[in-house]
């Protein structure tokens, strides 16, 4: 079940899939993203898939959610723009 912005609990995990118009722009926006991952120093699980993005976000430390999750969640979000 999805929450409000699009996350959805699974597993211990946050997680969400994007599309995109091809590889290249998926491409590009995990590169904003890893950007800030490093940034932060919190970074997602995913896999790419052509023009697929699937994330997971847990804290391996903490073994579970927490609210550096849900602040990578929106940042990811706000990278992604209104793709969906
Ligand atoms: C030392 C450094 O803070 C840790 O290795 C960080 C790096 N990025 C991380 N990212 C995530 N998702 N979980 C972590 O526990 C984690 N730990």
């Amino acid at each position: 079940m999805s929450d409000q912005n699009g996350w959805a609990h699974n597993g211990g995990a946050l997680t969400r899939s994007f599309r995109f118009r091809d590889f290249a722009e998926a491409f590009a926006f995990l590169t904003g993203v890893a950007l800030h991952a490093e940034k932060v120093d919190h970074h997602p699980e995913f896999t790419c898939v052509w023009n697929r993005i699937d994330f997971r976000l847990t804290s391996h430390d903490a073994g579970g959610v927490t609210e550096r999750d849900h602040a990578l969640a929106a940042a990811i979000n706000a990278l992604a723009g209104d793709r969906t």
